[in-house]
């Protein structure tokens, strides 16, 4: 697989691209496989909150990271291994130089690192002429983490397998109070814990047909282990769901709670208890990355 030896218009032009985060409105364990992996059912929704990556293609064939993570190697950095695999897989002449502004937690189970790998997979796959198709982009992706696919197909899904096998889903879009308490957690850490839940049923495909994904019948199956071990987040769900629907979203450790305005949001975060972090933000079932891909295909 090669890139197109067209002459290459992006060159040397510093182009935004969005980078947002997701939270699963449920997220039901329903086996494991043999790798250790499990098996998912998961309701993706993206919101309006995201990091903006900055991407320059250079005719040098590095890949240069100017705005390094902090406690993230540079070759632990989603952004230059998505970069990398790329180019391996493309052989690609061009480089690219890449800045962050980082702005979603680490940790928190928003899935940043992997939206960071999809938005440099999806935005490099143009700016260097790849013309890989998105399902090919998807694979690639997967490679580097499970949460990458949503990132590239960038539709709300209901999704299977470990997360990436999607049925596209149009749930409303809310607002809502994102929160993190004083702690991060590692997705690796909660799904190899003993007492973790997976056997949650699969969910029947009627199941599905509701707009309410916070009532009864779904559920997040790391929330009660994480509940158990971090008070942390025990606290400040107790605490929010005095207010409104309220879930864990990921491995945790960030919480997010439901509005019908922004309003409503922001008077709730208003009263947030002490060192609890959280932003406020709007449900969205097409990712922003999706706008901005349009409207460069439509301006080069
Ligand atoms: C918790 C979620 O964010 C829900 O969307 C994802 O399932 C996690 O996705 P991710 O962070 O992209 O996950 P990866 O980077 O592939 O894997 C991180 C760790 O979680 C475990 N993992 C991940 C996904 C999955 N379906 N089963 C797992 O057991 C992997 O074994 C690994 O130890
Ligand atoms: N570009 C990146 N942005 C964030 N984290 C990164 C990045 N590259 C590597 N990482 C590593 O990935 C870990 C998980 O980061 P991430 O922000 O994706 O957490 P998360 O939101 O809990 O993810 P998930 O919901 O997918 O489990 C970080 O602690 C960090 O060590």
């Amino acid at each position: 697989m090669t890139c197109s030896s067209q002459p290459n218009s992006f060159l040397n032009k510093a182009i935004e691209f969005p980078s947002p985060a997701k939270i699963n409105l449920f997220l039901h364990i329903v086996g494991q496989r043999d790798d250790g992996y499990h098996n998912l059912e998961t309701l993706f929704q993206f919101i309006d909150h995201s990091d903006i990556l900055t991407l320059t293609v250079t005719d040098k064939a590095s890949i240069d990271l100017l705005t390094p993570l902090e406690g993230v190697n540079y070759d632990d950095n989603l952004i230059v291994k998505a970069a990398q695999l790329l180019k391996r897989k493309t052989k690609t002449p061009f480089g690219v130089k890449i800045s962050i502004n980082k702005i979603l937690p680490m940790g928190g189970g928003l899935g940043g690192g992997s939206s960071n790998a999809a938005t440099v997979l999806v935005a490099l796959n143009t700016l260097w002429q790849c013309q890989l198709s998105t399902s090919d982009l998807a694979i690639l992706g997967l490679s580097l983490g499970a949460d990458v696919p949503i990132f590239i197909y960038g539709f709300a899904a209901f999704a299977q397998g470990v997360g990436e096998r999607l049925t596209a889903m149009d749930p409303e879009e809310p607002w809502y109070l994102i929160t993190k308490p004083e702690c991060s957690i590692s997705t690796q850490q909660v799904f190899t814990a003993v007492d973790l839940p997976r056997n949650t049923k699969k969910l029947s495909p009627s199941a599905l047909d509701t707009t309410d994904f916070l009532n009864d019948n779904f559920h997040n199956d790391c929330q009660s282990l994480v509940i158990k071990h971090y008070p942390e987040v025990a606290k400040l769900l107790a605490w929010l769901v005095e207010y409104a629907p309220s879930r864990m979203t990921g491995t945790g450790a960030c919480v997010f709670t439901r509005f019908s305005s922004q309003k409503e949001a922001c008077s709730l975060q208003a009263k947030l208890p002490k060192g609890v972090s959280s932003f406020v933000a709007r449900g969205l079932n097409k990712s922003p990355l999706c706008s901005v891909m349009t409207r460069l295909s439509l301006n080069k």
